[in-house]
């Protein structure tokens, strides 16, 4: 057997397992590192989240990846440049996390690498007959493997797309293993650059559960105060919104699209809600003529009403549903405040800390669970009608030599 083999081998036997999980999200902001000692597989897993942080990019990171990001035309032999650049500055920044906390890279079983999606598209979102949907992560696992020494495992979204998904949202399996509960009917709802939620009743009926994007999180405002606002990425505490004024015309021009009523689950990105939607908006509603902050205040009320627009439609089902908040959203005060009066029909709006995860790490750790998945659980069976997509295993693995 070959030693790697016989390696991996052994890490899925063991009762638990340390793993690191990484994701680089839409908002572009950093690289989330979570490092997770994993107990058990499938229903009976346990996490313990060891250290996290998140590594901010720099400028020159941000700058290369915006070249290409979301982007319908961009330069091939850059993606190309990108793939292994993207990997290898990843591993780097593994290797000087695990510096920082003085952990000794042989003890850490694999790393669980999300990497970072470039375009996303749904059928729904492309015009090409031919084609089914598709969606492209850049950051090479095997590069990360090489520079940390450690088995890697990445590129999870593609069997979803071969098994007939969309290629996200994944967080459906994760929230179902981890965050399920028979006594309670769950919302978990994740606000990073794109909104998703997992809808988790109490009965733990497995083919009632799904994950679906839902709109835009925070990447239009973001794009907005990046695009106006030198040396701002994001409008921090709601601060522009605040002192500004929501705009009924544009605001309704910014809910009408097609996207609102796909029924879900449907996933999106900023290949779509980007500041040409907003533009397109503000022409429908004419409204160019608004001050800034009273555009973002609209822009903050639109994330509200479509967030609540799909958390209302599942607490249809759901009596005294409880929403546990994760991702940069949630330091978003104004955003908050809006969903609240918005889901009158929600008992609590609550953040992952109270189900023990520290709702900035949720998404790398959910990273984390997926490749224990992959190395110790069985498929991941969620008989699930709604979703459509059989029990998959995913992600690929890449050796260190
Ligand atoms: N104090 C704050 N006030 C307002 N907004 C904030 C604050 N802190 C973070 N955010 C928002 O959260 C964003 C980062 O969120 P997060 O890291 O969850 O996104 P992501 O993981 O990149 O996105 P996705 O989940 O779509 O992949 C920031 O870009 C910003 O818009
Ligand atoms: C294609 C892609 O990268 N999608 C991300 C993005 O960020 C949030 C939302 O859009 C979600 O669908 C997904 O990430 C999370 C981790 C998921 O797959 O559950």
């Amino acid at each position: 057997m070959h030693p790697h083999i016989a390696a991996l081998y052994n890490s899925a036997q063991k009762p638990s397992r340390l793993i690191i999980g990484l994701m680089s999200g839409t908002s572009l902001d950093g690289l989330d590192v979570a490092l997770c000692r994993v107990t058990g597989a499938g229903l009976n897993t346990h996490i313990e989240v060891l250290n996290f942080t998140t590594v901010d990019y720099n400028d020159d990171y941000k700058t290369k990846i915006k070249q290409v990001f979301a982007k319908r035309e961009c330069d091939l032999e850059l993606v190309t440049l990108l793939h292994p650049w993207v990997g290898k500055h990843h591993g780097t920044l593994v290797n000087q996390c695990l510096t920082k906390w003085n952990i000794n890279p042989a003890d850490i079983d694999v790393i669980a690498s999300h990497g970072q999606t470039i375009y996303h598209c749904p059928q729904s979102q492309h015009n090409h007959k031919d084609f089914n949907n598709g969606t492209l992560q850049i950051g090479d696992s095997d590069q990360i493997a090489v520079t940390t020494g450690i088995t890697t495992i990445g590129d999870f979204r593609q069997k979803h797309i071969a098994a007939g998904g969309e290629g996200a949202p994944l967080a459906v399996y994760g929230d179902y293993l981890y965050f399920s509960s028979a006594a309670e009917n769950r919302i978990l709802l994740n606000m990073g650059g794109i909104a998703n939620l997992t809808y988790l009743p109490k009965c733990g009926n497995a083919s009632a559960v799904f994950s679906s994007d839902i709109g835009p999180g925070n990447t239009i405002m973001d794009a907005y105060v990046q695009r106006y606002f030198c040396d701002m990425h994001y409008d921090n505490d709601a601060a522009l919104a605040k002192a500004g004024t929501q705009n009924k015309l544009l605001l309704e021009a910014l809910c009408d699209d097609a996207f609102f009523n796909l029924s879900m689950p449907k996933t999106t990105g900023p290949e779509v809600f980007n500041l040409a939607y907003l533009a397109a908006a503000q022409t429908r509603s004419n409204t160019h003529n608004l001050q800034h902050d009273d555009i973002m205040a609209t822009l903050n009320a639109f994330t509200a009403h479509v967030i609540s627009k799909a958390i209302n439609e599942c607490v249809k089902n759901a009596p005294n549903c409880v929403v546990y908040a994760s991702g940069g959203g949630i330091h978003n005060p104004l955003l908050m405040e809006q969903l609240q009066a918005f889901c009158p029909a929600v008992k609590a709006f609550k953040n992952t800390h109270a189900l023990g995860i520290d709702p900035d790490a949720k998404e790398a750790v959910l990273f984390a669970i997926l490749a224990n998945e992959c190395l110790a659980g069985e498929q991941q069976h969620l008989n699930n009608t709604t979703q459509g997509i059989a029990g998959v295993t995913m992600g690929k693995v890449s050796f260190a030599d």
